[in-house]
């Protein structure tokens, strides 16, 4: 799915800098202290500050005197309020606060700060096509830490807790903080993403009517994360790509619309733009069979696919072999991916292969050999030899040996330097460890067919893992569509509920093209 947006705005501590962790241990030795002094009976009642828990739900993206409010509440203690000025060591609110950051400090200047490489790597790329980047933290000390962290030059606004206790802003959950920095980097909050790993952060997104809130998963917040309504859920925020308009983002299939809901948008794709076609094959153009060599394409789908490749640039990206899916599809004047893109055929005798390809085969032929050797005897196993790859379809095995099979097939992988194990539907693969896959042979083609500039619009349609590359990787006239389901989250824009339904798919895309060739 993916979503028009010029600006981002995130959180400092736990999206950006692990700096999460300091603060929560600085936490746990300010309240465990005043816990014990409770215990002994001069203050509520005794207790440990549990990180896990206590952290997320009390503290976590709060400015500073709050998260105590806030906890000492919970805890039922009745500590005062006190006054800016009083020094660590007074039992009241603001005492409390100084102590917290002497604490932090103390921490921070033994440890250094960490940072979240992946997200750094992310924004700062995202950066260069344009995004506009704010950092938006409760903490007093955000520009300390990113200066240690040597990132402060990624931002085109700091607003944090100095900031807005200068200018009144109330803390998270309410929206004041990135409703400021939306006006400091003069966007609109419907065009801005807000990444916070706490809860309070994605209400405080919510309630400012962001386009989108990106929830940061952490061990200790997940289960708080997840009730919150976060819009996506990411580890970091690689797992997000920018195309220069738009953020794309994984989503569970349920949340998809149905492709033949979108023919408005899709229709008008296809108006507007110079349409491009990639398909996958099985699963996709055809149903998935218990053997592979049953998985023959109807004359009806290939007649519609002949028809579309008259109209438009056509390419099939399989993970089966680039001769096998050739000899399947039966068409001429077409691109063929095979072995996930490795191997690439098109029109005119353009072709691809992946580097060092000799040496990949002869690891493949040894890596089939093993294979063979030691799953013979495995009831089922169904081992496909490919010129880049080699499957291990475990489909009609009982499901008893499925772990087996795949440990054999990492146990094997694990012996060829340049090849790696990956997953498929019901199937293992030894493939290339060479940073390729559906995705960039989908833009390789694009590259060879001259179809990379904004008058063309690509359509992926695909069913597997392996898909959610080229699904990824899609550029911003781009539309993914995921056909049947897999057990992870996609990248797709809209789902299609099989191979039936792409069939029906082809005949609206041919019907759309001719009339408004026709129109025009
Ligand atoms: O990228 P694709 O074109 O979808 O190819 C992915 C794999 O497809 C084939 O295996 C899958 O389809 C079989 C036939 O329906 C099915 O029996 C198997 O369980 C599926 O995993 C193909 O045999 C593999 O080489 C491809 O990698």
């Amino acid at each position: 799915m993916k979503k028009k947006i010029d600006s981002l705005l995130c959180d400092l501590d736990g999206v950006l800098t692990k700096t999460a962790d300091l603060h929560a241990r600085a936490w746990k030795l300010l309240f465990d202290d005043l816990l014990e002094q409770a215990s002994e009976g001069t203050l509520g009642v005794g207790q440990k500050f549990v990180i896990a828990t206590d952290y997320p739900k009390f503290i976590d993206g709060k400015p500073r005197l709050e998260g105590i409010r806030s906890y000492l509440k919970a805890r039922k203690l009745d500590i005062p309020e006190g006054d800016k000025d009083d020094p660590a060591e007074m039992k009241t609110v603001h005492g409390l606060g100084k102590k917290k950051n002497q604490l932090f400090h103390k921490l921070l200047n033994a440890e250094g700060v960490k940072i979240y490489a992946a997200s750094i790597k992310a924004i700062t790329a995202w950066k260069n096509k344009g995004l506009k980047i704010a950092v938006v933290s409760s903490s007093k000390n955000c520009l300390s830490i990113l200066q240690s962290a040597g990132i402060e030059q990624l931002f085109d606004a700091i607003v944090d807790g100095n900031v807005a206790q200068e200018k009144g802003l109330a803390g998270k959950p309410e929206p004041d903080v990135f409703l400021y920095a939306a006006f400091l980097l003069q966007t609109n909050p419907k065009n801005a993403a807000v990444a916070e790993d706490a809860a309070v952060g994605i209400e405080a997104a919510k309630r400012g009517k962001f386009a989108l809130s990106i929830g940061i998963l952490k061990e200790n917040n997940a289960r708080i994360l997840l009730k919150s309504e976060a819009d996506v859920t990411v580890r970091d925020l690689s797992e997000i790509t920018y195309t220069g308009e738009s953020m794309r983002y994984p989503l569970s299939l349920e949340k998809l619309d149905h492709a033949c809901l979108s023919e408005y948008h899709i229709s008008r794709s296809l108006q507007l733009y110079e349409p491009v076609f990639f398909f996958d094959y099985d699963g996709t153009l055809t149903p998935i069979v218990a053997h592979p060599e049953d998985a023959l394409l109807s004359q009806a789908t290939r007649e519609r696919l002949k028809t579309l490749s008259e109209r438009a640039s056509v390419a099939v990206i399989s993970g089966r072999d680039k001769d096998d899916v050739k000899k399947l599809v039966g068409l001429e004047n077409i691109f063929y991916a095979g072995s996930h893109g490795f191997d690439i055929e098109g029109p005119g005798s353009v072709t691809h292969h992946v580097p060092h390809a000799q040496d990949i085969m002869r690891s493949v032929i040894k890596a089939t050999a093993l294979l063979q050797e030691k799953l013979q005897a495995t009831d089922g196993v169904q081992i496909e030899p490919k010129k880049f790859a080699v499957a291990v379809h475990y489909r009609n095995t009982p499901k008893d040996l499925w772990q087996e099979v795949r440990e054999v097939c990492q146990q094997v992988a694990d012996q060829f330097s340049n090849l790696k194990n990956s997953e498929g539907k019901m199937v293992m693969e030894l493939r290339p460890d060479v940073d390729w896959d559906k995705g960039k042979a989908m833009e390789w083609v694009a590259g060879k067919l001259g179809v990379q500039s904004p008058q063309f619009h690509y359509f992926y349609m695909g069913d597997d893992f392996t898909d959610e590359d080229a699904f990824r990787a899609l550029p911003e006239n781009g539309t993914g569509i995921l056909v049947g389901s897999h057990e992870g989250y996609t990248y797709a824009d809209y789902h299609v509920k099989g191979p039936e339904e792409i069939d029906q798919l082809l005949t609206s895309f041919i019907n759309i093209i001719q009339k408004h060739r026709m129109d025009v």
